[in-house]
C-alpha cells in the first residue's frame, strides 16, 4: 500500500452520531486502498458555542457553566451512543472539558493575553473532536490516534488568523507522522507559536492543515468532506439551479477564491501548488456523489464557469483630478483590511470622470475624509449605496470577448443593466454592478447561460396545425454541431404544454390536449420570468389575438418569428413599433416565410435594397392555393372539390376564405410595399374577390357547403381562358406606389401560365435588374415549404447571437 490518502471531514460532516457513522465507513472504505490521514474540524456547531462562551463576562457564571456543561455532555454523549466508551476514552474526553473550564476561568489569562486566551478556548472543539473520532474508529476495528498539532504545526503569534512557519511546521509534521503504524486523526485549524501558545489559523483552516499534511508526506489524494456538492457554479442560496462542476484546476480555484468563492480558500492550495496531489470536494449529504476534482493541470479544459456574488458596495464618481488624492487615503496601512476587491478604480482619461467602487465597511470608514475632500474642490460626492458585484468567470473568455457580449445582450433583454462593467484584460473574468436584486436575477440568467448548452435555444411554438405541427417534426429530425433546440412549450387554441426538458412531436399527439387551458396572459408572464438566456417565441397560429401580442414578447427580450401574415398588415404604426421594439431590445423579428412560404423573396429584397438597388416593380403569384384551384379546374375538377383538398393538403390558410378573398395576396403584396419603404394601409390596395357575392355574409362552414353552387361559373370562365390557349392565374402588381390584385386570363405557355402545383413567381424589376427582372419561382405553399422556412429564420437568429 503505497499510496497514501488524507480524508478531511469538516463540522457538519462530523454532526451526529449518524454522520459519524457514515465518516467511519469513508474510513474504512479508502484505508483498505491507501494509507489513510484523517483531519477534522470541530463538531458541527461547536466553533460557534466556544466563540459566545469567549465573549461571556465572567460576572454571567451561569451562562459559562451552561455551555461548559452542554459542551462536554454532547461530546461524552455521542462518544457513549458511538460504543467508543471505554474509561480510557472518557478520561481523555473529559480532560479537554476539564483544560477548557481551567482556562476559561483563568482571569489573568483572558485579561493580559485575551487573544491567545480565545485561540485555547477555540482549540478544544477541534481536539475534542478528533479524539472522539479517534475513539469511535479504534471501537470498529481500525486502530486510531488522535494527533493534536499544537506540537508540530509552528505559527507565528497573529492569534486568530496565524502564518505558518512552513520548513519547521513540515519537518515536525513529518517525524509526527511518517511511522505512525496507526490512522492519525489530526486536528485541523490550530498549531502554536515558538513558545507553545496555541493558534487558530483563520477561515478555512481546517483545509489548509489538511494541505500542509499533504505536503509533508507527499500524499497522493486528499478528500474534503463537506455539505455542498463541491465547487459550484454560483452559491446555491443565490443560484438555486448552481451546478457541480466536475473538475478544476489549482489555478482556476485561486481565480474564483480571489473574486468570493466560498468552497476553497486559496490558501489550502498553497502548500500543495506544485505537486501532483489532487482533491476532491465531497458532499456528506450524498456520499454516492462524486464532488469536484482539483488538480495542478486541469487549466485548458471547459469546466470552469463560475459566478460569485460580492458586496456591498459603495459606487461614486469624482472628477479625475481628485482621484489621486483618494488613492492616497485608500492606501492608509490602518485602514480595516476588506479583501482582494475592496475597492476598485477605473481612470479612462484626465477629462473623464473616476470611477470609485468601495465595500461599504471600507466607504464608512473614509466618509468623513472623502466629503472633506469634495468639500475643498465644491464638489457634490453623490453615492450610490448597497450594491453588488456579479463576477462572472468562464474559460470561454481566453478566447474571445464574445461571452461577454453575449452575456450583456441578454441581461439587457432582460431589462437589466450594470451600473458597471468592469473586465481585465487575459483574465477569465468580467464583473458588473448591479443593486441587489438585479444582481441576484443577473446571477441567475448568467448561471443558465453557463451551464447550459450555450448553443442551446429556446422555442416556445404557438399553434401546431399544419405549419406548425410539421416545423416541431423538424425541429425534432434537427441535427447540428452548432445549434440545439428545445421546445419549452406548444399551444393550439385550446391547449398548452410546458416542459423545460422539452417537448417532441409524440408530445403533440399524445399529450397536448392534457396540458392546461392556452390563457395568453399565463404564457407571456412565463417567458417573461423564465431564465431561459435564448428564447424565440414562433406564432404559426393566424390568429388576430397572437400577432397583437408581439410587442410584449419583444419587450421581454424574446426573438419573434412567425408564417403569420397579420402582424406585418395591421396598421402602419403597428408595423413600425414592432421594428422600435425589436431594435430597443436587441432581438430579431423574422418573417421571410410572408410571401412565398419557403422561397427567399423578402430577404433578396432587402439584399437588393441594402446593396443600394432601387426597386420599380413587383409582380406575379404569390398564391400556392389559387395556382393550385386554377390548376386543377384546367384538369375538369370542380371549384368547390379544388378548395375542399386546398385546404387538406395544407396550402389554404386556416380559413380558406383568406386565400379566396384576395386577402392572403394583398398581405403579401402590403408586407413587400413596407418593406421597401412605402406607407401604405390594406384600404389603399385594389383587390378582385373571388369570393360571390351571395355567399358574403355567411360563416366559415356555410360558405364551403354553398361553395358548389358556383362551380359552373368557374368552369365556364376556365373553359372560355381554354379556347384561347389561355388559363387564369391570379396575379398582383405593386408599381409607382399602387398594388393591384385579381384574376387574369394568361396564355397557357407563359410563364405564370405554366405554373403548376402551388407554383408562386415573383418578377423583381429594379434599376440593375431592368430590362430582364429577376425572378423567384418555385412551391409556394404548403406545411413542408413553409416549415422549413420558418426553421430557416430561427437558424438566423441563432447565428446572430
Ligand atoms: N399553410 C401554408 O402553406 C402557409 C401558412 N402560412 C401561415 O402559417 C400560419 C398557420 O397556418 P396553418 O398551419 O396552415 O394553419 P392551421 O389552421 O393548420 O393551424 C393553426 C393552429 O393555430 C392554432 N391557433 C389558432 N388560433 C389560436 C390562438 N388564438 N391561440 C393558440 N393557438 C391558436 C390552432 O389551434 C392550430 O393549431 C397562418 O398564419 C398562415 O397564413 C404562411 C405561409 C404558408
Ligand atoms: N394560403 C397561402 C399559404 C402561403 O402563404 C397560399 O396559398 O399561398
Amino acid at each position: 500500500m503505497s499510496q497514501t490518502h488524507i480524508l478531511k471531514f469538516g463540522g457538519t460532516s462530523l454532526q451526529d452520531a449518524s454522520f459519524i457513522n457514515r465518516a467511519v465507513q469513508v474510513v474504512k472504505e479508502k484505508s483498505k486502498e491507501a494509507r489513510t490521514v484523517i483531519v477534522v474540524s470541530a463538531i458541527s456547531g461547536v466553533t460557534e458555542r466556544l466563540l459566545a462562551l469567549s465573549n461571556i463576562s465572567p460576572s454571567k457564571a451561569d451562562k459559562a457553566n451552561k455551555i461548559l456543561k452542554e459542551l462536554r455532555k454532547g461530546h461524552t454523549s455521542l462518544l457513549t451512543r458511538l460504543g467508543g466508551s471505554t474509561k480510557e476514552n472518557f478520561e481523555q474526553l473529559n480532560a479537554l472539558f476539564d483544560e477548557l473550564r481551567a482556562v476559561y476561568f483563568n482571569e489573568d489569562l483572558r485579561t493580559e493575553k485575551h487573544k491567545a486566551w480565545r485561540d485555547h478556548i477555540l482549540s478544544i472543539g477541534e481536539r475534542a473532536s478528533a479524539h472522539l473520532f479517534a475513539s469511535v474508529l479504534s471501537a470498529r476495528q481500525l486502530p486510531s490516534v488522535p494527533v493534536e498539532t499544537q506540537h508540530y504545526v509552528k505559527t507565528d503569534n497573529t492569534f486568530g488568523e496565524a502564518n505558518i512557519i512552513p520548513g519547521l511546521t513540515r519537518e515536525l509534521l513529518n517525524e509526527a507522522l511518517q511511522s505512525l503504524d496507526k490512522i492519525a486523526v489530526i486536528t485541523g485549524f490550530i498549531g502554536s507559536t515558538q513558545q507553545h501558545e496555541i493558534t487558530t489559523l483563520g477561515r478555512s483552516g481546517s483545509d489548509y492543515t489538511a494541505a500542509l499534511i499533504a505536503d509533508a508526506l507527499n500524499a497522493d489524494h486528499m478528500e474534503i468532506w463537506t455539505d455542498v456538492d463541491g465547487v459550484l457554479t454560483a452559491d446555491p442560496k443565490i443560484v438555486p439551479e448552481a451546478r457541480n462542476l466536475e473538475y478544476l484546476s489549482f489555478e482556476d480555484i485561486a481565480e474564483l477564491s480571489a473574486h468570493g468563492a466560498k468552497v476553497i480558500h486559496p490558501k489550502t492550495i498553497n502548500p500543495v501548488r506544485k505537486s501532483d496531489l489532487t482533491i476532491r470536494v465531497r458532499n456528506s449529504y450524498k456520499p454516492e456523489q462524486s464532488g469536484t476534482l482539483i488538480r495542478r493541470e486541469h487549466q485548458t479544459n471547459g469546466e470552469f464557469r463560475s459566478i460569485t456574488v460580492t458586496g456591498p458596495f459603495i459606487y461614486f464618481e469624482v472628477p479625475d483630478s481628485l482621484a489621486s488624492e483618494i488613492s492616497r487615503l485608500l492606501d492608509q496601512p490602518e485602514l480595516p483590511d476588506s479583501g482582494s476587491d475592496g475597492f476598485s478604480i477605473s481612470r479612462t482619461s484626465r477629462f473623464e470622470p473616476a470611477q470609485f467602487v468601495m465595500k461599504n465597511e471600507l466607504y464608512d470608514t473614509l466618509e468623513k475624509p472623502l466629503q472633506e475632500l469634495a468639500r475643498r474642490e465644491d464638489i457634490e460626492l453623490s453615492v450610490s449605496r448597497d450594491l453588488f458585484r456579479v463576477n462572472t468567470f468562464t474559460n470561454k473568455l481566453k478566447e474571445s470577448d464574445r461571452a461577454v457580449t453575449q452575456i450583456l445582450q441578454l441581461l439587457h433583454r432582460k431589462g437589466l443593466r450594470p451600473r458597471r462593467i468592469h473586465r481585465e484584460n487575459n483574465r477569465r473574468y468580467f464583473s458588473l454592478l448591479f443593486p441587489e436584486e438585479q444582481a441576484r436575477r443577473a446571477a441567475n440568467l448568467i448561471n443558465e447561460y453557463l451551464i447550459s448548452d450555450s448553443n442551446r435555444t429556446d422555442i416556445f411554438l404557438a399553434g401546431v396545425g399544419a405549419v406548425g405541427g410539421k416545423l416541431l417534426e423538424l425541429i425534432d429530425e434537427f441535427e447540428s454541431k452548432e445549434v440545439s433546440f428545445n421546445v419549452v412549450g406548444i399551444c393550439n387554441s385550446t391547449h398548452t404544454l410546458w416542459n423545460n426538458r422539452g417537448l417532441h412531436k409524440r408530445d403533440l399527439e399524445e399529450q397536448l390536449a392534457k396540458g392546461n387551458e392556452t390563457d395568453w396572459q399565463e404564457i407571456i408572464q412565463k417567458l417573461t420570468d423564465g431564465d431561459w438566456h435564448h428564447t424565440i417565441f414562433v406564432d404559426a397560429t393566424g390568429s388576430e389575438e397572437v400577432a397583437r401580442l408581439y410587442p410584449d414578447f419583444l419587450e421581454a427580450g424574446i426573438h419573434v418569428v412567425t408564417p403569420s401574415k397579420l402582424a406585418n398588415t395591421f396598421e402602419q404604426s403597428y408595423y413600425d413599433r414592432l421594428r422600435e421594439k425589436a431594435s430597443a431590445k436587441g432581438v430579431s423579428f423574422r418573417y421571410e416565410t410572408n410571401v412565398g412560404a419557403g422561397l427567399p423573396i423578402i430577404s433578396t429584397i432587402n439584399d437588393l435594397l441594402e446593396s443600394g438597388d432601387k426597386i420599380l416593380e413587383l409582380s406575379g403569384v404569390v398564391s400556392g392555393t389559387m395556382t393550385y384551384l386554377f390548376n386543377e379546374l384546367e384538369k375538369g375538377v370542380s371549384f368547390s372539390e379544388a378548395v375542399s383538398v386546398a385546404k387538406q393538403k395544407g396550402y389554404a390558410e386556416p380559413d380558406p376564405r383568406d386565400d379566396l378573398s384576395g386577402e392572403d395576396v394583398a398581405r403579401k403584396f402590403l408586407t413587400l410595399a413596407r418593406e421597401l419603404g412605402l406607407q401604405l394601409e390594406m384600404e389603399d390596395l385594389q383587390v378582385e374577390s373571388l369570393i360571390p357575392e351571395p355567399l358574403k355574409e355567411l360563416d366559415r362552414e356555410s360558405f364551403l357547403e354553398r361553395l358548389s353552387e358556383f362551380d359552373e361559373y368557374w368552369k365556364e370562365h376556365m373553359d372560355e381562358a381554354a379556347s384561347k390557349d389561355e388559363t387564369l392565374r391570379y396575379t398582383g402588381k405593386l408599381k409607382d406606389g399602387k398594388i393591384t390584385i385579381g384574376v387574369e386570363s394568361l396564355p397557357l405557355n407563359s410563364p405564370l401560365g405554366q405554373l403548376k402545383g402551388t407554383g408562386n413567381m415573383l418578377r423583381i424589376f429594379s434599376s440593375r435588374y431592368a430590362e430582364t427582372p429577376m425572378i423567384i419561382q418555385g412551391a409556394g405553399a404548403g406545411r413542408e415549404v413553409t416549415a422549413a422556412g420558418v426553421l430557416n429564420d430561427i437558424l438566423k437568429i441563432t447565428k446572430e447571437q
